[in-house]
């Protein structure tokens, strides 16, 4: 069945940590070419068929948002001006609460007719270069159970989501170039009910450990070397497979745990030389659990405890960055802030695309239906400070020497190489 627009999704994008200046900068503070902050917002409304059983049936009442350009979406409108004649027949408005008109402002929002290549053209694509350049980054879905967090992300067979899109991007570029040698590490989990799960290799509860050179490790999580980007797809698929998801009242295929993909990129030149520079980048593609009102849900027994895990965690991400925005603020003046990360799993696993070495961009997904009101004015807020965080990136670059007894190795290399001897 096909809805009208607005019984519609809307997903949004809030991207940050972008080196390069995409959109409104008025709204961003830049700090110095390695310390931007930007971000992205998206809107789209999609006329699609929606889960409306129970509580959730489509109201009539109009959008609770306005997209007034690609950059700003306007929350809780003024409703339009009704006609002079209908004023003086006593025709009562349709809206009476009183409207907020409240505007924010993002590196991009999209609208309902927005595609999921434009979405990945505007958020993940920018961060494939700066894998390949050594970067770490991070793109994390985030906004209400039933908002279009998996749609964006991962898509279906006819709308592969931007997961997919980079996945291809990435193994396009790197066998286009014939300059370097990469070598691709995944690893693919779940934070469900604060306990973290393999869903490559399916196994006990897995323990998270801080290391001061490899920042969070998961202890036992199995790492992958796929070949090319169909064995990728292949892991994805069966990872999906093993996600916990369970259909509620508001989303027949709801996701009950976050998923995090995590690429590692090592790179190093082909050529032989007795210095090589090694570069490794880490891609986290993130996918949230939605947030969820209970007296919104008819949520019981299972799926009302991980309603309030989901909850929780989201709550301790909500908090990491109200203290990351006040640190930056008051980053000039030498006064940092307390982070919780050790509020939550999810927040441990997350700090180092937070607040560490890493460009971030953050998907903000809503919804129109004033049905959502709360959790979309929430969702807006949460990506508007969000933008706020400024990030200090490095490239994870070293330089490798050869060990003298590599030397006679490497010259025999050159000398069959010269003489046309096959090695
Ligand atoms: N942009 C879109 N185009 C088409 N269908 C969409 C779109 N966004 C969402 N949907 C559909 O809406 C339903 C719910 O979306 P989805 O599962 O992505 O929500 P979610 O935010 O991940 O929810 P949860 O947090 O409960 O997992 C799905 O059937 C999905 O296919």
């Amino acid at each position: 069945m096909v809805l009208p627009m607005i019984f519609g999704r809307w997903s949004g994008v809030v991207g940050g940590f972008l080196k390069r200046c995409l959109l409104i900068a008025t709204l961003l503070k830049r700090v110095n070419s390695q310390r931007k902050t930007m971000w992205n917002a998206e809107s789209r409304c999609e006329a699609s068929a929606r889960h409306s059983s129970g509580s959730y049936r489509c109201s009539s009442r109009p959008p609770v948002v306005k997209l007034l350009d690609s950059h700003v979406i306007c929350f809780d409108p003024q409703p339009d001006e009704k006609p002079v004649s209908a004023r003086r027949k006593g025709v009562k408005p349709t809206i009476m609460r009183r409207s907020r008109d409240l505007k924010y402002a993002f590196d991009r929002v999209f609208n309902e007719n927005s595609s999921q290549l434009e979405v990945f053209e505007s958020t993940l694509k920018p961060f494939i270069n700066s894998v390949l350049e050594g970067y770490n980054c991070t793109c994390f879905a985030y906004g209400n159970t039933g908002a279009g967090k998996t749609h964006t992300m991962l898509g279906n067979r006819e709308q592969p989501g931007v997961m997919v899109l980079t996945i291809q991007e990435l193994y396009a570029q790197m066998e286009a170039d014939e300059a370097k040698k990469y070598d691709v590490e995944l690893s693919y989990l779940e934070v469900y009910n604060e306990s973290l799960r393999d869903l490559l290799s399916p196994s006990t509860p897995l323990p998270l450990r801080e290391d001061n050179e490899k920042g969070m490790v998961v202890v036992g999580l199995s790492k992958h070397k796929p070949k090319n980007a169909q064995e990728v797809f292949k892991m994805l698929e069966n990872g999906n497979a093993q996600r916990t998801q369970h259909p509620t009242d508001v989303n027949a295929c709801s996701s009950r745990s976050h998923a995090v993909f995590q690429i590692l990129v090592n790179q190093r030149d082909r050529a032989e030389s007795l210095q090589s520079t090694v570069k490794s980048a880490k891609l986290l593609l993130i996918d949230l659990a939605g947030s969820e009102r209970a007296t919104n849900t008819t949520n019981l027994g299972e799926r009302l405890r991980e309603g309030a895990n989901i909850n929780k965690s989201l709550l301790a991400l909500g908090n990491c960055i109200n203290a990351l925005v006040t640190s930056s603020k008051n980053g000039g003046e030498g006064r940092r802030c307390y982070v919780p990360y050790r509020d939550s799993k999810l927040t441990r696993l997350l700090k180092d695309a937070l607040g560490g070495n890493c460009r971030t961009v953050m998907i903000a997904n809503i919804s129109p239906s004033s049905l959502w009101y709360e959790d979309t004015h929430n969702t807006l807020k949460y990506a508007n400070r969000a933008k706020n965080i400024k990030a200090s990136v490095t490239c994870n670059k070293t330089l490798v020497d050869k060990h003298v007894s590599q030397y006679a190795e490497l010259v025999t290399v050159h000398f069959r190489r010269r003489f046309g001897v096959p090695c």
